[in-house]
């Protein structure tokens, strides 16, 4: 038995905001990694809606501090539109990137709901980065380092005013998980916005289990809980096919604990898996894995005492 609605998967193949190419090969390596299969295994209702298609990378480099940035808003646009259509008809969207840059879209479109059906959100953001600079800041122009600075309403008007109000969340809701590698001035910044960072330092000290407790305080019964799982997240000793590589990141044993913890609180309503990048990948191993932890999120445990 699973309490989970009807899971739609969505391809948004594209490595438009990130500063190596492959992660637009991210969806199909999922799919490879049969994320389908294993969710139907569980007993979900899994439909693959395929690819959304938009504008190709054009490999420029950045201008006035953001590289590609139309084609960025256009990729957010069409996402923000396939999520939030999911989630109108009562279904768990599962956004399939592609690169972090495109959590604007899908959590602009979860915020927008969320607001609509007077819910409560929280966005848990497993990532190596906190993905919180702006143009001023940045020290590469990669769009996939400022989706969590767009949607708290601090970037260009076309991504942080995609679903029309801006703000499109408030800090307050997000909490950062296995955090290790933030720019200097990035740092102040999400010091200043009151970002609840759970950094690698503080797993070290105390461990995921007292960090996803922490994360998960204040859940009730009318909150949405977005999971934006970066695949950077997780030590490049376990997911090397990522294009951003930070050492020193969960093991397989604590990204175990983290999904299980958040699959517990049966509050999960959308999910991102981003930065999947099968051209630095070993045999699919990457992908593999992420399927796996995915599994976890949807109710598998390693927990056999009663
Ligand atoms: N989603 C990611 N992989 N982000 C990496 C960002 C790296 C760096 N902080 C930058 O802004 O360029
Ligand atoms: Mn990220």
């Amino acid at each position: 038995m699973n309490r989970f609605p009807p899971i739609s998967l969505i391809g948004v193949p594209t490595d438009i905001g990130a500063g190596h190419r492959g992660a637009l090969m991210g969806p199909d390596a999922l799919r490879v990694a049969d994320i389908d299969k294993v969710l139907r295994a569980r007993g979900l209702e899994v439909a693959d809606r395929g690819n959304l298609s938009g504008p190709v990378n054009p490999w420029l480099p950045p201008e006035d501090g953001y590289r590609h940035l139309d084609g960025v808003i256009e990729w957010n646009r069409l996402t923000m539109e396939a999520v939030y259509a999911e989630l109108s008809e009562g279904r768990l969207p599962i956004m399939m990137g592609g690169d972090h840059c495109l959590a604007t879209g899908s959590i602009t479109a979860v915020a927008r709901y969320c607001r609509e059906q007077g819910r409560k959100l929280r966005i848990l953001w497993l990532d190596a980065h906190t993905d919180f600079n702006t143009s001023e800041l940045t020290p590469s122009g990669n769009i996939h380092g400022m989706p969590v600075a767009c949607l708290c309403g601090h970037g260009p008007k076309g991504l942080t005013e995609l679903g029309g109000s801006k703000p499109a969340i408030d800090p307050s809701m997000v909490r950062q998980i296995g955090i290790r590698s933030v720019d200097e001035g990035e740092k102040k910044f999400v010091h200043e916005a009151g970002l609840e960072v759970y950094d690698m330092r503080y797993i070290d000290e105390f461990g995921m289990k007292r960090a996803m407790e922490e994360a998960l305080t204040g859940l009730d019964k009318n909150t949405h809980l977005h999971v934006s799982f970066d695949v950077d997240f997780l030590d490049p000793s376990i997911a090397p096919g990522v294009g951003t590589t930070v050492q020193g990141g969960p093991n397989y044993r604590e990204a175990q604990l983290c999904m299980e913890m958040i699959a517990d609180t049966g509050r999960m309503g959308s999910l991102d898996v981003v930065e999947l990048n099968p051209a630095y990948d070993d045999h699919n191993r990457t992908a593999e894995v992420a399927v796996d932890l995915v599994e976890s999120l949807f109710g598998k445990s390693t927990l056999i005492r009663g």
